[in-house]
């Protein structure tokens, strides 16, 4: 049986009622503090989906999820999960599952005990405690650790452990600070799978903070993008990604370069420079964000006529890296425009260059 086969198979048996969670209008500021951590956010979680959210440090993550999850009180605002009003609600009758950063496993308990801790504060018979680590242990695919020490596990398997841990006592939210942040990049990409088919499996509606873009678009179902205590913008990861409501969420997300339109000389076309026309989604602004492979840059020398008015600009090379499949750089083209490119052999700082729109999407457009 495949892994995922396996997972919806101790579904059946430990399914939950997976509850949406709502949040209105809610601002906090720390004590002692002017400014609010947050204002007026609003987030909206359905039942069993992921939410992601991002922004840069010090944009109010942690904070959110700490109101959430009960540690913080909201100056304004109400948080229900379900059908229940939890803003005044303390935190041990919440229902919270919480994964912090560095996963905080009970050093002194083996695996099985870690994962009953929460089952023994909710006072759950024996037999039942027995019946739910065994699921658990399934569900996460750590049915080999379960007597051993969290001493001597590796950070994926005790990223699973506390996964586990978390979601045993039936919790209605599953709030994760960082998931897989403590772990090396390589096994991040590996676990990022495993961890939302637990996650889904165990049909848990969860929050997750992360500062790894890849991670939020590839896992969740909702993308709450912060900037300074307030949502910029929110929606699924494609909607937030290919239709940036602002220049800010463009900038930010993948790091999209805003530029001036200069003509419209047709409907779903835009010129950004002489030579240099985009296909666009005509929803309107004065901006567009472009994006590395949305121009391909190649050197001039190689025959390419700059036909101005047409499909190629000139231009020097600003930077150049390796990317993988493409390098990735920034040219500066003869009217002072820089632009984002990509190119199938790196070319040195000052190249001369030709430009080419790729004409692959179409691409937003923002308000500058
Ligand atoms: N205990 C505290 N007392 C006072 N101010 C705080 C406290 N904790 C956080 N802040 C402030 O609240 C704001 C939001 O902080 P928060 O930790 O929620 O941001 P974050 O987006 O999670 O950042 P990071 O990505 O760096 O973890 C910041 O301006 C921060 O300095």
């Amino acid at each position: 049986m495949t892994a995922s086969a396996e997972q919806a198979t101790v579904l059946q048996t430990t399914a939950l009622q997976a509850t949406a969670l709502q949040c209105r209008g809610i601002s906090y500021r720390y004590p002692g503090t002017t400014r609010a951590a947050l204002e007026d956010i609003d987030v909206d979680t359905p039942a069993g989906s992921i939410t992601a959210l991002v922004g840069p440090s010090g944009c109010g993550k942690t904070t959110l999820l700490k109101l959430v999850g009960g540690v913080l009180r909201p100056n304004q605002g109400s948080i229900r999960i379900g059908e229940r009003d939890m803003t005044r609600v303390p935190v041990q009758r919440r229902q919270i599952g919480w994964v912090p950063q560095q996963y905080a496993l009970f050093d002194h308990l083996d695996v099985k005990a870690n994962i009953a801790f929460g089952l023994r504060a909710q006072k759950r018979p024996s037999a039942e405690r027995r019946r739910r680590v065994a699921e658990l242990l399934e569900l996460c695919q750590i049915q080999d650790l379960a007597d051993r020490s969290v001493d001597d596990l590796s950070g994926g398997q005790r990223q699973r452990v506390a996964i586990a841990r978390a979601l045993a006592p039936y919790p209605q939210v599953l709030l994760l600070d960082e998931p897989l942040a403590a772990l090396d990049p390589q096994l991040r990409g590996r676990l990022r799978a495993d961890l939302s088919a637990m996650i889904r499996a165990a049909g848990v509606t969860t929050i997750m903070v992360t500062h790894d873009q890849d991670e939020a678009l590839a896992m969740s179902d909702h993308l709450v993008l912060m900037n300074a205590g307030r949502i910029e913008q929110s929606g699924t990861p494609e909607q937030v990604w290919h239709r940036p409501g602002t220049s800010w969420a463009a900038e930010f997300l993948g790091g999209a370069t805003v530029v001036a339109v200069e003509d419209r000389p047709r409907a779903g076309r835009v010129r950004i420079s002489a030579g240099v026309e985009i296909p666009v989604r005509d929803d309107g602004g004065d901006g567009v964000a472009v994006r590395a492979l949305d121009f391909a840059a190649a050197p001039a020398s190689q025959g390419e006529v700059p036909d101005v008015g047409g499909e190629l600009a000139l231009g020097t090379v600003l930077a150049m890296e390796f990317g993988g499949d493409r390098y990735r750089g920034r040219v500066r083209l003869e009217t002072g425009l820089e632009l984002p490119c990509t190119a199938s052999e790196y070319m040195e700082v000052g190249t001369q260059v030709s430009v080419r729109a790729t004409h692959h999407r179409e691409i937003p457009e923002v308000t500058l």
